[in-house]
């Protein structure tokens, strides 16, 4: 069955892989199914035919057959389950997998999505350097606790899984900024995420369209 995605049309991210039709090409390449892609107009997320398919206005989308999902997390998942390569096959080991996914997408992302939000909304606010210094001692504690878990392993738990393709995807927002020198381990671990054929094919697959974009 033909599985299609939407992405940006002309991606604010420029081609860097932030946006999160990213993770969904990522885990397709890894699961080595093949999908098209719908790409959409900042007004086209606003209008009813694709608020059918995701209420908030936003990408990803997936459609595989009579199935619609949204949330770049369940549709990661479902993929994960559905073909092989990204959850363990014993059961106490896909749901460890699983609250990695969780913890990616509920624990550390929320304060490094909220600090890049606030360097492009709120550098006008008077509260702006005491915020941000806020957001960051939120990140390092996260990161801290992150990285004295990940140790010297290549992965989170055993194999690569469903919860490092979300947890590269968060900290790779981290790449540019200062705080990641401060993580060699963890900067280590999204190159060993980033080294993956599967990413380089989703990647180059989403800077493609960003170049054609721009080109166009
Ligand atoms: N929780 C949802 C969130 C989806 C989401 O945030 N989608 C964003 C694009 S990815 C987030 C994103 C946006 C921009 C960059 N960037 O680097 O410029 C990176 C990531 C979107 O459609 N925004 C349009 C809107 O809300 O109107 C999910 O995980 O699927």
């Amino acid at each position: 069955m033909t599985i299609t995605i939407t992405a940006f049309e002309r991606s604010p991210d420029r081609g860097r892989g932030l946006a999160r039709d990213m993770r969904v090409r990522w885990a397709l390449e890894e699961a080595g199914q093949h999908y098209e892609v719908r790409l959409v107009s900042f007004e086209a997320l606003k209008q009813p035919a694709h608020l059918a398919l995701q209420p908030f206005g936003q990408i990803p989308t997936f459609e595989e057959g009579d199935l619609t999902l949204f949330e770049s997390g369940a549709i990661v998942l479902h993929i994960a389950e559905r073909h092989g390569g990204l959850l363990p096959r014993d059961a106490n080991g896909r749901a460890r997998a699983i609250a990695w996914m969780f913890a990616a997408l509920n624990t550390v992302e929320p304060p490094i999505f909220d600090h890049s939000l606030a360097r492009i909304l709120e550098r006008d606010e008077p509260w702006y350097e005491h915020r941000l210094q806020s957001l960051e001692k939120s990140i390092r504690k996260r990161l801290d606790s992150l990285s004295r878990h990940l140790g010297d392993a290549d992965w989170l738990d055993g194999a690569f899984s469903a919860g490092d393709l979300l947890m590269v995807s968060v900290l790779l927002r981290l790449k540019s900024a200062k705080i990641f020198d401060d993580y060699p381990s963890l900067a280590a671990y999204v190159a060993r995420g980033e080294a993956r054929p599967a990413y380089q094919r989703a990647f180059a697959a989403q800077l493609a369209v960003f170049q054609a974009a721009s080109a166009g």
